[in-house]
């Protein structure tokens, strides 16, 4: 089932010559960013390009329901903030739907004002784990309540006193990271975050753009990033750049289906982002980046992703997990169509998506006869080499988007067409997926 209705069973069967332009929606990260650092300026924010997945809806409903004005007119978003300690408390359940990023963040940004606010979400969030955040926004003073196992539903009291925090996060999350910056907002002098591995920096850039004092240094002990808190955010002008982890899908279809051709225009390739497409490039395939500038303070390029018949099986280094932690599902699929194997290591995290996502993506690849090993913060798959991928299964999505857009690209590419259970996850974060795909060619449809 759809965390929001009937499930959508969905089909990709063999396709050739993928052609034209894919226009992928806007970051999902920065679109989230955009809503709730646009609610805690003083003023109106203006956002256009926003990703209207429902991930990034459900965070403008919890933004009015904190007090900020939030509509759409013409392709314009408005944001009227109430500044950084002016959430109000909302009169109902925040439901953040399938979204990890949006109640993390959401609960960083309301823990240190004195305010309760309660939050759920779907199923697949619901088992997600919220420890990691209320740990340390515990430092600052807030109290969490939720179920067993730091779990949702939860209630968060904010802290009437709060104090800044310094805190290093024992997993690489930006979640962890952002939801400590915008509870360190509302606390008096410097609360510090250190982060052994860098991931995405978009807090840390837009909370400058919205002239926040944030310093980060690269030390021995990691990435240091230091806030000074109660800043007078002032409104800003967004223009966010489409998103590298949806053009990921188009981009991978490519590759794996003859004759393909495609061109990914403006993709944001935020160093902490674009590890993916590095690693494409080391299993040969043929990926150019078109027109490289510089939009909004973020790189951008367009990608250019042509057929690629010799793909090779790499060893992906572990450092570059957290620049493309969204991206492995779709890579696992590349995988299949490689020669020899495609080992990842230092990806736990993993587990704690939106579904487990090795053993998702094991269990479906498996299933339609790609060999694949795992441990616990490990995977490998053995490719079989393009033409030779068998498909002729059905596949679970677990109420995860990118599990069911990387099996639909795989059926691209095998013998037999891949069905997957239910594609109504994929609105969270690329509603255009189908006709996008369709429109390029892809022979990808609704029913069983
Ligand atoms: O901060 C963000 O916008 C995100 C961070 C990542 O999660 P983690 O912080 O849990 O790694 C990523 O998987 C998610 O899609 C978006
Ligand atoms: C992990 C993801 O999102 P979130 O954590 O926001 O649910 C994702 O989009 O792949």
């Amino acid at each position: 089932m759809s965390s929001h209705g009937e499930a959508i069973p969905m089909i990709a069967r063999r396709s050739q010559g993928l052609r034209g332009e894919a226009h992928v929606p806007g970051d999902k990260s920065i679109s989230h960013r955009s809503l709730i650092l646009g609610a805690m300026a003083v003023g109106e924010t203006k956002v256009t390009g926003l990703l209207e997945g429902q991930d990034v809806l459900d965070t403008a409903k919890a933004m009015r329901a904190f007090g900020a004005e939030v509509e759409k007119r013409g392709d314009t978003w408005h944001v009227q903030g109430v500044g950084v300690g002016g959430f109000s408390e909302p009169g109902q359940v925040i439901d953040c739907g399938n979204s990890g990023t949006g109640v993390r963040l959401i609960m960083g940004a309301m823990a240190t004002t004195p305010i309760a606010a309660t939050f759920t979400g779907d199923a697949s969030l619901n088992k997600r784990p919220m420890a990691r955040v209320t740990d340390p926004l515990a430092l600052f003073g807030a109290q969490a309540h939720g179920r067993s196992g730091g779990r949702l539903p939860m209630t968060i009291l904010g802290a009437r006193d709060p104090l800044p925090v310094r805190y290093a996060t024992p997993v690489p999350s930006a979640q962890v990271k952002s939801a400590v910056l915008l509870a360190g907002l509302n606390a008096p002098g410097q609360t510090v975050v250190i982060e052994r591995e860098a991931t995405r920096d978009h807090s840390e850039r837009m909370l400058t753009g919205f002239g926040a004092e944030v310093v980060t240094e690269d030390t021995p002990e990691g990435r240091v990033i230091t806030l000074t808190g109660r800043p007078e955010l002032k409104p800003q002008v967004i223009v966010v750049p489409r998103d590298p982890s949806s053009a990921a899908f188009p981009v991978c279809a490519a590759l794996i289906t003859e004759g393909s051709d495609v061109l990914v225009p403006n993709i944001g390739l935020n160093p902490t982002r674009a590890g993916l497409f590095f690693t494409l490039q080391e299993m040969g395939a043929d990926l150019t980046f078109e027109n490289p500038r510089e939009e909004g303070g973020e790189p951008v390029a367009d990608l250019r992703a042509r057929f690629s018949p010799d793909l090779k099986g790499i060893e992906v280094p572990p450092e570059r997990a957290a620049s493309m932690i969204d991206e492995y599902p779709v890579l696992s699929v590349v995988a299949a169509f490689a020669e020899g194997r495609t080992h990842m290591p230092g990806v736990r995290e993993l587990r704690v998506k939106e579904s487990d996502r090795i053993d998702a993506m094991a269990r479906g690849l498996r299933a339609n006869g790609v060999e694949v090993d795992e441990g616990e913060d490990w995977w490998t798959v053995t490719g079989r080499g393009h033409g030779n991928v068998p498909g002729g299964a059905e596949v679970q999505s677990h109420l995860d988007h990118r599990i069911a857009m990387s099996f639909l690209v795989m059926g691209l590419g095998t013998t037999e067409p891949v069905w997957v259970d239910d594609g109504g996850p994929i609105a969270t974060s690329f509603p255009v997926f189908e006709p996008l795909m369709t429109g390029l060619g892809a022979d990808i449809a609704r029913g069983a």
